[in-house]
């Protein structure tokens, strides 16, 4: 088992190969837990509402109005979309947010006076993800959390949960996906993809600028998680072909984040 964050930025031009390399892993029993994100088609459908949206350091100024609509697009929009794509490779699959068994229990971030109604998980039903699978299911999970009371929502960054649920889960391997192909760093003028990185590397690359924006989560996620079982973070680009077996397999690819 491995969890994989797809990131919005992404998941449009990923190619039908990239399920077909899911349907093939589930089979060998190396199954997907799924995060995905959805900024960019929550951003689309915020401005054709004519809602203005902001972010701080990679996180969503987020309202009760934002909230409606980054809850419409993630849990019904993109979650389906990406069901049908991987059952259309023949493999199986459930979607569910946050929000469904209680399954991301989140709390108000640090900055909430900043950022507003946006979350940091502080619970995962591990046995819910658990009981999907043992059904035969890949579970496709939106980030979107609910308070301990049950009532108040979360807007959770994407890369946030999948860290959390990687965590709760305890699996060995987190694969993030996205739309560059690793954490990229101006050496001597030229643009070079760095094959491995510390946490003390990633502090000092944030402070120089070297990493920004949406990057950011990506990388505290990355080291949230591997302080406990989760033993390395891949940050991989989509549309290299079969991306996740190759790193299942241990290639070469990307930016692996270790301790
Ligand atoms: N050092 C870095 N290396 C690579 N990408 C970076 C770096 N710092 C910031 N970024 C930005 O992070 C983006 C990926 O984050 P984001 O757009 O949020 O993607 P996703 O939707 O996959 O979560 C890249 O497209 C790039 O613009
Ligand atoms: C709090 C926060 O920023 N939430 C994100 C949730 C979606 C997400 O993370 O999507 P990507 O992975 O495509 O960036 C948002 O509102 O855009």
């Amino acid at each position: 088992m491995f969890v994989m964050k797809c990131g919005g930025s992404t998941l449009a031009a990923l190619p039908n190969s990239f399920f077909e390399d899911m349907k093939r892993l589930q089979d060998e029993q190396i199954i997907p837990v799924i995060v995905h994100g959805g900024g960019p088609a929550i951003s689309d459908t915020l401005s054709k509402l004519g809602i203005e949206t902001e972010f701080v350091n990679g996180l969503r100024k987020t309202n009760e109005a934002v909230l409606n609509v980054v809850e419409m697009v993630l849990s019904g929009q993109i979650n389906k979309e990406i069901v049908r794509k991987i059952q259309l490779a023949g493999a199986k699959a459930i979607g569910i947010s946050g929000v469904d068994g209680h399954l991301i229990q989140a709390e108000p971030v640090a900055n909430a006076d900043e950022v507003g109604l946006v979350g940091d998980v502080t619970h995962v039903n591990a046995e819910l993800l658990q009981g999907i699978i043992k059904l035969g299911y890949m579970p496709v999970i939106a980030p979107v959390g609910l308070g301990a009371d049950g009532g108040q929502r979360y807007n959770i960054n994407a890369d946030t949960a999948a860290g959390a649920v990687a965590s709760h889960l305890g699996v060995e391997r987190m694969i993030v996906v996205t739309d560059v192909p690793g954490i990229m760093k101006t050496i001597n003028g030229e643009k070079k993809v760095l094959p491995l990185v510390t946490v003390q590397e990633i502090n000092e690359m944030i402070t120089s600028g070297d990493i920004y924006g949406g990057m950011i989560p990506k990388v505290r996620a990355a080291i949230q998680c591997i302080q406990g079982k989760v033993s390395e973070v891949v940050i991989v680009n989509g549309a290299e072909p079969e991306v996740l077996s190759r790193v299942i397999k241990g290639a070469e690819i990307g930016t692996r984040i270790v301790r």
